[in-house]
């Protein structure tokens, strides 16, 4: 690397934390107000409109509301630099604003989308000057709602949204930072037993007890868990469990999450809960539907140039990276954005010792502390954007390391 195209990318990188600095308020004012009005996956209209608004408010991003779906959003700008008739690199930022029944932005999605806009926006103050990069660039941010249910990313994949997509960060608020975490496949298990209501003091042979049929399901799985590997999951809930004691239930609801680090093991998993479903319905005589309300989730794939290059600009931002991460694990439907796009998914400390999902963590994602960790993630983002679109070697490596890391999962 000459030294000339060192310093200009160190100029490039002064000046994204400059604006991402001189936005701060903004930024801050926007994370508040979509945490201030949490909504359910594919409800998100407020934080859309907020996001929108956001973007357009500076001209040169050309906005898209409702691109392909009814609360997401497609914002991009450029491209710029590059010779005529070169391909395009197009750099995709992610938001996510969904946020969980009855405890708000428990996984702090509010930041999520901080983090993308700031990261974009500093991003093209980087870029706006630069008349010689190797590649003309252009910056895409889409706004890719229901994440904690429904898989928008998934059904923005098959919509065609990140066709023309290069390059995909977004980063997720945690316990730690951690440039990367493989976060497990999910797939999701929607299971109705069908009896017969009577009167269950009067004729309680006459019913058939869906109840029954849940609460041995339930224990059936409780039982099969103690035989999984320790890196499989499978829990659940009774969402609907009978109407009256007086009423033998003739319909009852359960919702289970099965998740494994591989998609082979997922079918061996699938295998026995169904086995435990169905044993439940034999012993009580109730009928039984499955099915998978929402698509599969897939496991994160790594690309180790993006992670590294993500820690050196972090390192020198300040971030600390614990040598073994014990962070958090769940599963996202960035899974699947991985798996066509090389990109990263880090994740980022934000202040508190609270876990996602609780209460404490919805306190935490709103308070003003967090925003430091929040913003200095947004630019090592960024600066870590503007190494790829400024060497093209390092292009070269994430692409390579995607087609590696797919190819090792088959
Ligand atoms: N269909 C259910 C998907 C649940 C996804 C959820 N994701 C997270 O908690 C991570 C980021 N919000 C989960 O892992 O339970």
């Amino acid at each position: 690397m000459l030294s000339g195209d060192m310093e200009k990318r160190q100029q490039m990188k002064d000046d994204l934390q400059r604006c991402i600095d001189a936005h701060k308020d903004e930024l801050h004012s926007l994370s508040r107000d979509i945490w201030s009005n949490p909504e359910l996956a594919g409800n998100e209209k407020h934080a859309h409109d907020r996001l929108v608004r956001f973007f357009s408010q500076d001209q040169t991003w050309t906005v898209q509301s409702h691109y392909k779906l009814p609360t997401a959003f497609k914002a991009s700008w450029g491209p710029v630099s590059g010779g005529v008739g070169d391909p395009v690199l197009n750099v995709g930022f992610l938001c996510e604003y969904d946020a969980l029944p009855g405890i708000g932005h428990a996984c702090g999605h509010n930041l999520i989308a901080e983090v993308g806009a700031a990261a974009a926006v500093g991003l093209k103050a980087a870029l706006e000057n630069q008349t010689e990069l190797p590649l003309p660039v252009k910056i895409t941010v889409l706004g890719t709602p229901a994440e904690e249910e429904l898989g928008g990313k998934i059904e923005l994949i098959n919509a065609g949204a990140f066709a023309d997509i290069d390059l995909v960060f977004m980063a997720h608020p945690a316990q730690q930072d951690a440039s990367f975490h493989p976060c497990i496949i999910i797939e999701e298990m929607l299971v109705k037993y069908y009896g017969k209501a009577s009167h269950a003091a009067a004729y309680p042979w006459e019913g058939v007890n869906a109840l029954d049929a849940a609460v041995l399901a339930y224990s059936n799985i409780s039982v099969l868990r103690q035989q999984l590997k320790p890196d499989w999951r499978i829990h659940g809930i009774i969402k609907h469990g009978g109407e009256k004691p007086n009423i033998i239930p003739a319909y009852t609801e359960l919702e289970f999450y099965l998740r494994t680090p591989l998609l082979k093991d997922l079918c061996d998993l699938k295998a026995k809960a169904e086995a435990c479903f169905r044993a439940a319905a034999g012993a009580t005589g109730c009928q039984v539907e499955i099915t998978a309300p929402t698509p599969t989730y897939y496991n994160i794939l790594p690309n180790a140039t993006l992670a590294s290059l993500y820690e050196s600009n972090g390192k020198a931002l300040g971030i600390h990276f614990p040598e073994q991460p014990t962070s958090f694990c769940g599963s996202t439907d960035f899974g699947n954005v991985s798996f066509i796009v090389p990109g990263i998914h880090p994740f980022f400390y934000i202040c508190t010792d609270a876990l996602n999902h609780t209460e404490e963590y919805t306190e935490a994602a709103g308070a003003e502390k967090a925003q430091l960790y929040t913003l200095r993630t947004a630019k090592a983002l960024s600066m870590t954007a503007v190494d790829v679109v400024c060497c093209p070697d390092l292009l070269k490596k994430v692409r390579d390391d995607f087609r590696l890391a797919k190819l090792k999962q088959k």
